[in-house]
């Protein structure tokens, strides 16, 4: 059976670890696509001279010309500019915005088939825009977002809790920005939620917010270390789960900035709600159950998220 193929678009600092992550995982051939002349050809190149070292089988190339991509099975989007400290997620939209239009029309006419997992922020409006520009259908292209808010969750509550990041489980859902919704309820240590651990005196609420609140805030916290640019690490090992997800069919549920179409109340938008990803790409959204104050905080959420999606149509009112 040939290789699977990789489309990387966007070959910056999430775009190389992508690669990286995606050769040392052997998940297929790897090219990396960027509109600035040599960087990605950099990196496939300094990537595949890993290989003989780390020992795996995976071709290499970094490419400025969307055919390069023909035929990809999953395209991976990062392609856009990232804040600076000062600065929202939501600052990028106007530019991010042009660069979604230029990478739906490479991913339609190249990579028509390809699970399209998108990264570039805002998110829940970017992927809404790419889906829009790009035609591909609705469960073929998702948003990267709350795998990586929920690992933050749940890396913070394993400090907390001094137990193996193994025994975490924690779900971010709602929008990627400051409204996002990390649910307590559902998140537990070795199955035992968290407010009953609030219970069980393993923690107090006060301590259970603050750490909520440093999820919430967990991509700034990086920014301003950083102070040049923002996380790659954990979200290139976000976006690679959710490839590997898709290419080994293996219908793990994930949060995921998905195309809802009535789900939860909310109509042809996306956001970050319970997923199954498998072959056929977002094969279901997960309709949990949400308490009052937890449904109130998710509306609140996705109506900052619509107002994104205003803002794009007033942009590019072909999105209507
Ligand atoms: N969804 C998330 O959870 C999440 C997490 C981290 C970062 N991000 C976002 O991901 C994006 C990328 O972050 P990064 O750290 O890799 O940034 P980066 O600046 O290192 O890389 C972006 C790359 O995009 C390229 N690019 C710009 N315009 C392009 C175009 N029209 N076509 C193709 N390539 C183009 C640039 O040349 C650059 O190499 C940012 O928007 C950032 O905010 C999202
Ligand atoms: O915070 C950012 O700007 C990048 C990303 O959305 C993140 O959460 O790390």
């Amino acid at each position: 059976m040939a290789r699977n193929k990789i489309a990387l678009i966007g070959s910056g600092m999430i775009g190389g670890t992508l690669a990286h992550l995606a050769a040392l995982k052997e998940l297929g051939d790897v090219v990396l696509f960027d509109i600035a002349e040599g960087t990605p050809q950099g990196k496939a190149l300094d990537i595949a001279q890993s290989a003989p070292v780390e020992g795996f089988d995976a071709r290499m190339s970094g490419a400025n010309d969307y055919s390069a991509i023909e035929g990809a099975d999953v395209c991976i989007v990062t392609a856009g500019v990232a804040r600076k400290p000062g600065m929202s997620r939501d600052d990028l939209l106007g530019i991010n915005l042009k660069v979604m239009e230029q990478v739906g029309a490479g991913i339609k006419k190249y990579a028509p088939n390809a699970f399209v997992i998108c990264i570039t922020n805002p998110l829940d409006a970017m992927v809404w825009a790419l889906q829009k520009f790009s035609g591909l259908p609705k469960n073929k292209v998702v948003g990267m977002a709350g795998v990586l808010d929920s690992s933050r969750f749940c890396h913070f509550l394993s400090e907390e809790f001094n137990v193996s990041i193994e025994d975490v489980t924690a779900f971010v859902l709602g929008g990627h920005g400051d409204t996002m919704v990390p649910l307590a309820r559902y998140s537990t240590v070795a199955g035992i939620p968290l407010p009953d651990l609030i219970k069980m005196g393993w923690t107090t609420k006060e301590k259970l917010e603050e750490i909520i609140q440093r999820t919430r805030d967990g991509g700034a916290e990086i920014v301003k270390l950083l102070k040049t640019g923002s996380a790659y690490y954990a979200p290139a090992s976000s976006a690679i789960l959710m490839a590997e997800c898709y290419l080994k069919d293996k219908k793990r549920v994930l949060p995921c900035a998905a195309h809802l179409s009535g789900q939860y109340g909310v109509k042809d938008m996306y956001v970050g709600v319970p997923c199954i990803i498998g072959a056929g790409g977002i094969e279901r959204v997960i309709e949990i159950e949400l308490n009052k104050s937890e449904q109130k905080a998710f509306d609140k959420s996705v109506e900052s998220v619509a107002g994104l999606c205003e803002a794009c149509i007033a942009i590019a009112p072909n999105l209507k």
